[in-house]
């Protein structure tokens, strides 16, 4: 038995508790996982505490080793936690075995059964539990349909495209109605292009069944495209839980900033504050405006500002906005934007993306003297 139907096999023994949107599907308490490796304990999760509604679409997002996968097999029940509680549905279900939890998993490998075609590895689980063919042919042929494989129902795995595969994978997952579906880099063997197929298809098919995902990547553009919201972990703990747009727009940590997307880190001085507002200097010419009441003159500020949001102007920008000058080091042509690298006087290195728009007047050259603009509000001060 792989560890995909495992899940599955007892729906009829999950405890049946009332959907309730105030009750969240998932909810992890202070957990904590330790391991012994080699005669000493390693925390791969040193204290997660997060709720997950129901018929979200949740990721958990960071790099190789943060926790992720981890914290999913605890969910799934394959991992019991050192320490904390794991709830589903408003339910204790700390050491309970998987079979007993009313979620499925989907895994990078797909774990197909290659010598059954399509319908066969789909009907899988329900055959198990003994469901009724009638209902079998219906769920099956609903199932296929919403993965967009009808018509392929006698393929076997081999005979099917990675992207294909997975779908199968996906339909043999959800075909038993679970109450959460688990997915630890379902995509990760896929081509870029295709992976960025799957990836609309996959919003499109949670959409339409309305089941809880749990997401694990450690692919940004791949969360930001599909949550609803992501928790960005580091070395076994949350840095940030946000929705996407919060995630890349108001990073909350220097980590959080430098992994999702390209960002520029810049630290001053807080050389003047008012209400609501703070003014920082530096070792270059200009000054940095950063939003909130907590900044204290003398205070040191790091704070993150995204490529796209930076003008570039050969004159200093007039008004209320954030300017620094520097010397252009590096024009790289991309297409749709051109990425600028720009050298402040001390040295730093801020990254400037400029759109190939048809009135496009930017011309900046290698080794120009330039000014660099940006809003108030897209400097954000962030904790380290
Ligand atoms: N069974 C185990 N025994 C000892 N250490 C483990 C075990 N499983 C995981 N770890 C360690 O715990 C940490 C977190 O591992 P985990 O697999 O959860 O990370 P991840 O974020 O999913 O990484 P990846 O993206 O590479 O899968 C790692 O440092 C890993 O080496």
């Amino acid at each position: 038995m792989t560890e995909i139907q495992a899940g599955s096999e007892e729906e009829g023994t999950a405890a049946a508790v009332p959907s309730s949107p105030q009750v969240p599907a998932i909810e992890l308490s202070g957990v904590v996982k330790e391991y012994l490796a080699q005669g000493e304990v390693v925390q791969a999760v040193k204290g997660v505490t997060l709720s997950i509604a129901g018929g979200e679409f949740f990721s958990l997002l960071g790099p190789s080793g943060c926790g992720k996968t981890t914290t999913m097999r605890m969910i799934a029940g394959f991992e019991d936690p050192s320490r904390g509680t794991v709830r589903l549905h408003g339910q204790d279900v700390t050491g309970v075995p998987p079979n007993r939890r009313d979620v499925n998993m989907v895994f990078q490998s797909y774990a197909l059964f290659p010598h059954m075609n399509v319908w066969e590895n789909v009907a899988f689980g329900l055959r198990r539990k003994k469901v009724a063919e009638a209902e079998i042919k219906r769920r099956v042929g609903e199932m296929l349909e919403i993965v967009d494989l009808t018509g392929r129902e006698r393929r076997r795995p081999r005979e099917m495209s990675g992207g294909q595969q997975q779908r199968v994978a996906l339909a043999r997952a959800l075909v038993n109605n679970p109450r959460a579906l688990l997915l630890d880099e379902p995509l990760g063997a896929l081509d870029l292009k295709l992976r960025q197929a799957m990836q609309i298809e996959l919003k499109r098919i949670q959409r339409e069944v309305g089941i809880t995902f749990v997401y694990v990547t450690h692919d940004q553009s791949e969360a930001l495209t599909m949550s609803d919201r992501i928790a960005v972990m580091n070395d076994g703990l949350v840095e940030q839980l946000a929705p996407p747009r919060e995630i890349y727009e108001r990073p909350a940590t220097a980590f959080v900033a430098g992994f999702i997307g390209t960002s520029n880190l810049l630290g001053g001085t807080v050389e003047r504050t008012g209400a609501g507002w703070a003014v920082l200097r530096a070792g270059y010419q200009g000054r940095i405006l950063v939003e909130g009441d907590a900044h204290v003159t003398g205070d040191r500020v790091a704070v993150t500002v995204r490529p796209e949001k930076i003008t570039i102007s050969a004159g200093e920008p007039e008004g209320d906005v954030s300017a620094v000058r520097g010397t252009v080091s590096e024009v790289v042509y991309l297409g749709l934007y051109n990425s600028y690298t720009v050298r402040l006087a001390d040295g730093a290195e801020i990254t400037v993306f400029q759109q190939n728009a048809l009135d496009s007047t930017s011309t900046a050259e290698r080794g120009e003297a330039v000014w660099l603009s940006w809003q108030a509000r897209h400097s954000y001060a962030i904790g380290s």
